[in-house]
């Protein structure tokens, strides 16, 4: 068989000779060029299967001619490298076009690789290019975010349902506002939903609305997030706390892509795209009868893991240098964190991960006199903010468990814009609270209710009647 034939492009002669080797070496026959011209000579002659090409080029850039290329020869798939590993680098070249997108440094193996899938492939359409905005949504540029962008941008071209695991404060909300702003979806609404801040009752009416009088308190008809994200994203946060029963319709509304309103007849056709979100394992959740093995393999189509920040602490001074500026923006004093600070920074665990960090940083621009922060104020704000946080969850800095409340609260209000969260929130907070303080309560006295009720210091008749309501199960003398 005729050897497949790549057409590198780098105006850098060392990489054309490395990258030509190992691409003779696999078999492939290569032809290289340091110009645009170039490589657009070869490809209006018809030459080569594949093309490998830096971005910059001294007489045009890859990402202008790119778009010529897939006119002319739509099938003839495009692998951009870049030395400007950020995400719009990565959305840009899928937006183009391009087969996929390695950043530099790369591994030569890995491009080996990457070149035989691309000769074997059948090259997807073109969507037309976005103007080029240098805001970045998400920052870091290490190796594993690099690698999420990579998904980021093929999804971008595709429908496919995401579901994206990691710790809170990790950046699942704003990946999925990525997959949404940079997709085929993004003239429609992205529209999020939190199912740890909704009661257990209101979820499948939040989710595919009512009729008025569906039940008490249903005075209107209310358009549900399927309605309101239509042709658009829904974005399912915290759906580990998603309950059996809106489980079980969930899963029929994507089987069947129609849903029915509560207290509604007639069936409403749906065209939203799914992205999911969890800190919880969900895995583990499916062993112990808690979450339905169906559902979770029709979310988990494409799987995206964020990782904790303590396995990137890498992209600290970028994010640092991010939140200073975005700080600034804000209104508040400039400061300057030296590489010293940063590192200290960079040695901290962050439990509450990048919003942790966004925090510490706010904290520090609105509250020290100093311009440039010393190692000893980041040792002092770290120490206090462990110290404050240490009865409450991560990511919460602002002190104890009402300050994560308020601080929670103040998020939930803002997720509804002008508007306000449903009727019964004091009920809908209590019941997040209550169930945890229970079973914390039973866990340390071994499952023996009257002890526990006598350290809740509530009635043993009340504290019955709540575990019964919150379905918590009782195990004596574990
Ligand atoms: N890579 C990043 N670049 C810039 N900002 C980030 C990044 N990751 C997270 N953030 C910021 O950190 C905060 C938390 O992010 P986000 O709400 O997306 O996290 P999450 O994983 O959805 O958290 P939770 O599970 O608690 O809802 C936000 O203010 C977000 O803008």
């Amino acid at each position: 068989m005729k050897a497949k034939t790549v057409l590198i492009a780098d105006d850098d002669s060392a990489i054309r000779t490395v990258v030509s080797q190992a691409l003779s070496r696999a078999g492939y026959a290569v032809r290289s060029t340091g110009t645009a011209a170039g490589l657009w000579r070869w490809v209006t002659e018809g030459a080569g299967d594949v093309i490998v090409t830096d971005v910059v080029l001294p007489d045009e850039n890859a990402f202008d001619v790119l778009p010529r290329i897939k006119k002319m020869r739509p099938s003839l798939p495009v692998i951009v490298m870049s030395a400007k590993n950020t995400i719009m680098t990565a959305i840009a070249a899928a937006e183009r076009g391009a087969y996929d997108y390695l950043p530099k440094p790369f591994d030569l193996t890995a491009l080996v690789s990457m070149v035989g899938r691309a000769a074997q492939h059948e090259v997807r359409p073109v969507t037309p290019p976005n103007a080029p905005a240098e805001n970045l949504p998400i920052i870091g540029r290490s190796p594993i975010m690099q690698e999420i962008y990579r998904v980021i941008a093929r999804l971008t071209q595709t429908d496919l349902t995401v579901m994206i695991e990691g710790e809170s404060g990790t950046g699942k909300e704003l990946v999925a506002r990525a997959v949404h702003d940079y997709g085929k979806r993004r003239r429609g609404p992205f529209v999020a939903i939190n199912m740890a801040a909704i009661p257990r009752e209101l979820i499948e009416s939040e989710l595919f609305g009512h009729e008025k009088g569906a039940f008490t308190g249903a005075t209107s008809r209310m358009a549900g997030r399927f309605e309101q994200a239509e042709s658009g994203t829904l974005f399912l946060d915290e759906i580990g706390d998603m309950p059996f029963e809106a489980q079980t319709r969930l899963l029929r509304v994507l089987q069947q892509g129609e849903y029915t309103t509560v207290g509604g007849t007639q069936p409403i056709k749906t065209n939203v795209r799914i992205i999911a979100a969890t800190h919880r394992n969900l895995r583990r959740m499916i062993d112990q009868g808690q979450f339905r093995e169906d559902l979770f393999f029709r979310l988990n189509v494409v799987p995206i893991r964020l990782p904790p920040l303590r396995e990137r602490s890498d992209d600290i001074p970028d994010l640092v240098r991010h939140f200073l500026a975005q700080a600034e923006r804000e209104g508040l004093p400039r400061k300057i964190i030296p590489a010293p600070s940063v590192e200290r920074l960079q040695a901290h665990r962050w439990p509450g991960n990048v919003r942790e960090l966004e925090n510490l940083i706010r904290r520090i621009a609105a509250l020290h006199p100093e311009e440039t922060v010393s190692p000893e104020t980041i040792d002092r704000e770290l120490v206090s903010a462990a110290s404050s946080s240490a009865s409450s969850e991560p990511g919460d800095d602002t002190g104890g468990l009402s300050g994560y409340l308020e601080n929670h609260l103040a998020r939930q209000f803002a997720s509804f814009g002008d508007g306000l969260p449903p009727p019964g929130l004091y009920h809908r907070v209590l019941a997040n609270v209550e169930p945890p303080v229970i079973r914390a309560a039973l866990a340390a006295t071994k499952g023996n209710q009257i002890k526990a009720a006598e350290l809740l210091g509530v009635n043993r008749n009340t504290l019955r009647t709540k575990i019964r309501a919150y379905g918590i199960q009782v195990v004596r003398g574990l």
